[in-house]
């Protein structure tokens, strides 16, 4: 029997989807899943596809299946389910054997992963792959992360499979070692942040202007036709708009508000926690959903405090509400891209952030119209700022107004806006060019002796705070 060109382990959402994608673009592939009987159904149910995938029952039938040098994608579970398969692997396979972790992975996991094959001369590499079922199957953005030779060897396959923004496919390296990764941990950050920005202004909508799901979702849709235009406005529309079968109810009218999250929001927290690199709307996102899943103090909190959002009594016009989501989408991209710049200083690098955008504007999570705009305003100066490339400045001055009468006016009316506010706080923070630091390096001086800096220059590194006490 022919071999096949590449092989893939773990036919769940992501990988059956990827499968028949790679099988579409005219490449015979090779599987093995965990449970077998899983790997008979993707075959029988891959139509006409089925004739270029090659279903086998141990992972000695699946190496043997595809033709050297071979390249195996994983596609299954962060953590150790991955470290499993890589020592069952590959003993298997030879030296110029190829394995790829596709799924999503905590960036110093993939470092590791790739000194320890570097350390065995064989290649390996970590690959971020966003856009859910649908993406994978018909097109997702793919972030590699590697050895720059082990990329070119798959560029091809990733290059037919991935989306395609006016026809350049959303595929490229991105880095050496864990950078794949990383950037597919900040895509996800910014996932959160964007969908938290969007249940929030569905919150003032619901609770401040006292609209249906069917209204809120004819908004989502007119937004989906101006600068908001993006994939999460669509399915935010699309899921306003679904009723329940069983009761005939608006679909997110019988959805418990309590959100579910597998760890890539997390990871971006803590990694700019430790990069120091602010990024408050995504830690507020991933807060949001913290608090959203501990439900029983939120109802004791209720019955405490009284409700918490009350009506907003015609304060917010909804142009209010589309001006701050465009207004917080700047600011959360641009401590995005802010912390893939940090990151890229610290690790070495050489991450190239308009190459990121370009990746994300087709096929991902977070594509939206504005991602092209940002590529080129990154593209033109690396080093400064997202706020302070002119096209981005030009549209927080126009839409910052609506971002401060959304934020108030919820704070006034208790509606919790973690991350529309935060954005604002930050936002006022970075255009401050005199700060309140001084009075906490004037605390930590009184109390530790940290020193400090003066404005005029002069070398007195400690305050009079002795002559006090
Ligand atoms: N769903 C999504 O939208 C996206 C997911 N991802 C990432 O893709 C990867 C796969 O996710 P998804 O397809 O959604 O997950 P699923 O739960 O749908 O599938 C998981 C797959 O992994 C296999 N598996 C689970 N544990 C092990 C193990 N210990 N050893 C070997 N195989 C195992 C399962 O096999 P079995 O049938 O035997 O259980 C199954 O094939 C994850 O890293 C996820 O974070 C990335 C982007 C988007
Ligand atoms: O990577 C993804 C999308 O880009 C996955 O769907 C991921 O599972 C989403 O994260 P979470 O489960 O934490 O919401």
């Amino acid at each position: 029997m022919e071999q096949a060109e590449i092989g893939l382990v773990g036919l769940g959402v992501m990988g059956a989807a990827l499968a028949l994608n790679i099988a579409e673009k005219g490449h015979r592939i090779a599987v093995w899943n965990r449970t077998g009987a899983v790997t008979e159904a993707f075959h029988a149910g891959a139509g006409a596809l089925a004739a270029r995938i090659v279903p086998t029952q141990s992972l000695t039938d699946l190496v043997a299946a595809i033709r050297p040098p071979r390249a195996v994608i994983l596609m299954i579970p962060a953590g150790e389910a991955v470290d499993q398969q890589i020592a069952a692997l590959r003993p298997l396979m030879g030296p110029d054997d190829l394995i790829i972790d596709a799924g999503n992975a905590d960036f110093h996991d993939t470092e590791r992963r790739a000194a320890t094959a570097e350390a065995a001369g064989v290649p390996f590499l970590g690959i971020g792959v966003s856009g859910g079922e649908e993406g994978a199957r018909h097109g997702p953005s793919i972030m590699g992360g590697g050895p720059k030779a082990a990329w070119e060897r798959v560029r091809p396959v990733m290059e037919a499979i991935a989306a395609r923004h006016q026809g350049t496919p959303c595929a490229a390296w991105m880095g050496p070692g864990g950078a794949g990764h990383f950037v597919k941990t900040v895509h996800n950050g910014i996932e959160y942040a964007d969908m938290q920005m969007i249940a929030e202004a569905y919150g003032l909508m619901r609770d401040g202007m006292g609209m249906s799901a069917a209204e809120i979702a004819d908004v989502f849709a007119a937004w989906n036709e101006g600068p908001l235009r993006s994939y999460l406005i669509e399915i935010s529309a699309a899921v306003a708009r679904a009723s329940d079968p069983e009761t005939g109810a608006a679909m997110l009218d019988v959805i418990l508000d309590a959100a579910g999250q597998k760890g890539t929001g997390r990871w971006t927290a803590i990694e700019a926690q430790h990069l120091a690199t602010p990024v408050p709307v995504i830690e507020a996102a991933v807060m949001a959903r913290n608090v959203s899943a501990r439900l029983n103090e939120r109802r004791a909190g209720e019955a405490v405090f009284g409700p918490g959002p009350q009506p907003l009594g015609g304060a917010l016009t909804l142009a209010d509400l589309e001006g701050a989501l465009i207004a917080g989408k700047i600011l959360c991209y641009a401590q995005g891209f802010g912390m893939l710049a940090a990151a890229s200083v610290a690790q070495g690098w050489g991450l190239d952030l308009s190459a990121a955008a370009r990746v994300w504007r087709a096929g991902c999570i977070i594509r939206s119209d504005m991602l092209d705009p940002m590529a080129a305003a990154l593209g033109e100066d690396p080093a400064r700022n997202l706020i302070l490339s002119p096209a981005f400045a030009a549209l927080l001055q126009r839409h910052q107004g609506a971002l401060r009468r959304v934020t108030a006016s919820a704070a006034l009316n208790g509606h919790g806006l973690p991350a529309l506010s935060s954005g604002l706080a930050w936002f006022d923070l970075m255009r401050s060019a005199r700060g309140t630091a001084n009075m906490l390096q004037a605390q930590r001086d009184f109390f530790g002796a940290h020193g400090f800096q003066r404005l005029d220059g002069k070398p007195i590194p400690h305050g009079p705070w002795g002559k006090h006490m």
